[in-house]
């Protein structure tokens, strides 16, 4: 089986990556878009993909592919804990630009503003793109946030350790692929989810209230809704919900079939469960 991942390698999707499929061939993408395309086009079989981090919040351009591809599903999910260093070449200590993921960016946020407040930053496609980056480029007076795999690997010297602004640091990966299959992992499970995207029907008041209203007498318990902007003007949305609850067919189904009968559109991406990896 051939696994698509954000990499290049010693990325944190790749550490979560190699914990779940320890013995496939994983496949390192230069974006979330090229793992999404990658699983379409069949050039793989899953991808991992970040989804969520706990203080930055919603990995974006997951969530609108999520939207935008037809036909992908949600097998898993996985929550690693995140700490980030600040690493430079050895043989050039002296830097003007700090150079990361934007997730990882704004994580570090505080810890730049009070140590390194006029160094300028640069967003890249990922913290092991931007660790390799500085590691082939000597005589650039660049500096990068990433893990301590990726400082081991590309041979940079780490200068300031742990600089997430809160200690408490996860972010949530999921697996994704074309099919609607539930991935077990070896380790017990820490919750278990239902995923869905839905649009609203027609603008009118109450209609988010409808909608919810559908999951509230059922009493299935949401866990998220998150309103993301649909990019077809101002004001219209999606909405990402997790439900909380064991999958129950019958009521599950009926509660599908409401949403429908009310005019909103409903995106089913899988009832998966979720899993605590370590760093
Ligand atoms: O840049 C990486 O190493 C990634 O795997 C991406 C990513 C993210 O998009 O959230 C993953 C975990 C951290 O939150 C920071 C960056």
């Amino acid at each position: 089986m051939k696994i698509a991942f954000l990499g290049p390698h010693a990325s944190f999707t790749q550490l979560a990556c190699s914990q779940i499929f320890p013995e496939n061939e994983l496949i390192p993408q230069s974006s979330i878009l090229d793992c999404f395309n990658a699983v379409i086009n069949g050039e793989v079989d899953k991808a991992v993909v970040p989804l969520e981090n706990s203080i930055e919040g919603t990995v974006s351009m997951t969530l609108d592919y999520l939207y935008d591809f037809a036909g992908i599903h949600i097998e898993t999910e996985v929550v690693m804990p995140i700490e980030h260093h600040l690493m430079i070449h050895p043989e050039n200590e002296n830097f003007k630009t700090i150079i990361s993921h934007p997730q990882a960016l704004a994580q570090t946020f505080h810890f730049r503003h009070e140590h390194f407040k006029n160094r300028e930053t640069r967003d890249f496609n990922s913290t092991a793109a931007a660790a390799k980056l500085v590691s082939e480029n000597p005589q650039e007076k660049w500096a990068a946030i990433a893990n301590s795999y990726a400082a081991k690997l590309y041979g940079l010297k780490i200068i300031n350790s742990n600089i997430q602004d809160f200690e408490q640091n996860h972010t949530k990966f999921i697996v994704i692929s074309k099919k609607d299959h539930l991935l077990l992992l070896n380790i017990p499970k820490t919750s278990e989810k239902t995923s869905l995207l839905i649009t609203l029907p027609e603008d009118h008041a109450g209609g988010l209230h409808q909608v919810l209203s559908v999951f509230a007498w059922r009493q299935m318990n949401l866990s998220k809704i998150e309103s993301r902007t649909l990019k077809t003007g101002l004001g219209n949305y999606f909405f990402f919900i997790n439900i909380s609850n064991e999958w129950h067919p019958i009521l599950s189904e009926n509660a599908l079939e409401e949403l429908l009968s009310i005019g909103a559109t409903v995106k089913f991406l899988g009832h998966y469960n979720e899993y605590l990896l370590e760093s």
